[in-house]
């Protein structure tokens, strides 16, 4: 059965072993890379950006930093893309550059990787997982898994997810969000809906358009979510402000415009009510012990879920009491790393119950 095990006491000195792993969240927005240093985990985030050439995507230019710094201000020969849409592979080319760029950060050299676990939205296709695989071991890595991101983020929480009584996994990243059963080590159930923070961000700048014919960029928009973000729940919250600066459409003089919860909160809704939508989905395709299972161990991860009044809303609206994860942006590489430093994780019957 596939089970993550902690170890014994005795056991420490083996888990030690010259092979290097590598865990990797492969996400629409960031990539996150985990390596396992003692009981720890090292953690180093790069932005899912590449630079290429405008009239050959496949040329990669720059990645990750480098790339982000270009976006907006590349030359015109060059545009700053994203690998990732919606959760999506869109280019294998730009794919690559992105993981062997994630695993020399990891690494340093990658001939000293061994074995690396890479996440992806587990609603991927079998050639998308195949593709990232590949991919892996081109870049000189002997064994890749791919496995789902919502059982990446379970094991990284530490849920029992061996247990037949089921554990649920909801994923709101940038691009996509996944809603995870797990049972038994596998994925029993999922549903993906491909919306995200993303989508918020740009309903940001429409509202913002709306209300006072100012035209904000989608970074503005992004930060003031951050900082005052909320979604619309029966708990009390408190309506916080802030402001930004965008292009008067009138003018086209720079005008700074105040942006409350509330207008975050509305920005959000549509994507919310996917998600809920989504969650329903599955609570109706559950079976009464599995019900009660994700009814005790519910947990949300992904950067989105950090909008306030989130597990309250998702409580009033399906009664699962959720818990946002403690680190919610780094969960899912972590749970990758331990599987990458398990040997068991690469035998065949753990490949099949890694997606679905
Ligand atoms: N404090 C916060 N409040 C609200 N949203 C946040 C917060 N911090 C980050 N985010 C949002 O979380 C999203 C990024 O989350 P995450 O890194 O989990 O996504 P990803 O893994 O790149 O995307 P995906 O899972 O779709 O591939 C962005 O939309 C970002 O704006």
């Amino acid at each position: 059965m596939f089970s993550f095990r902690k170890k014994e006491e005795g056991e420490k000195e083996e888990s030690k072993t010259v092979t290097s792993t590598l865990g990797i969240d492969l996400g629409t927005l960031n990539t996150v890379i985990a390596k396992p240093s003692g009981d720890k985990f090292d953690i180093y985030k790069i932005p899912s950006v590449v630079a290429v050439k405008k009239d050959d995507p496949s040329y990669v230019l720059a990645v990750g930093e480098e790339a982000k710094k270009m976006l907006g201000r590349t030359p015109e020969d060059i545009v700053a893309v994203r690998p990732l849409r919606k959760g999506v592979v869109e280019s294998v080319a730009q794919a690559e550059a992105l993981i062997i760029h994630a695993i020399e950060m990891g690494a340093g050299d990658i001939s000293e990787i061994e074995r690396i676990v890479i996440g992806i939205p587990g609603n991927a296709s079998e050639v998308e997982r195949n593709a990232v695989e590949e991919i892996g071991r081109r870049a000189g890595v002997k064994y890749v898994l791919v496995i789902s991101e919502g059982l990446a983020a379970a094991i990284g929480e530490g849920l029992p997810i061996a247990e037949a009584s089921g554990t649920m996994v909801i994923d709101i990243g940038a691009g996509s969000s996944d809603i995870v059963v797990i049972s038994l080590g596998g994925i029993t159930d999922i549903e993906t809906v491909r919306v995200g923070g993303d989508d918020i961000d740009e309903n940001i700048v429409e509202l913002v358009k709306e209300k006072h014919n100012v035209e904000i960029g989608l970074h503005e928009a992004e930060r003031a979510k951050i900082e005052v973000g909320m979604v619309h729940s029966k708990a009390e919250i408190e309506n916080e402000k802030t402001t930004v600066i965008g292009k008067c459409m009138e003018t086209n003089k720079p005008k700074e415009v105040e942006i409350d919860s509330k207008l975050v909160a509305d920005a959000a809704e549509p994507v919310i009510t996917k998600v809920i939508d989504a969650i329903s989905k599955v609570l109706e395709r559950l079976s009464p012990e599995l019900i009660s299972g994700v009814y005790k161990r519910t947990i949300l991860v992904g950067g989105t879920s950090l909008l306030r009044g989130l597990k309250e809303r998702i409580y009033d609206e399906v009664g699962i009491p959720a818990e946002v994860s403690e680190d919610p942006m780094t969960v899912v590489a972590k749970g990758t790393a331990i599987v990458a430093a398990e040997p068991r994780a690469l035998e065949p019957e753990v490949r099949l119950k890694a997606m679905k």
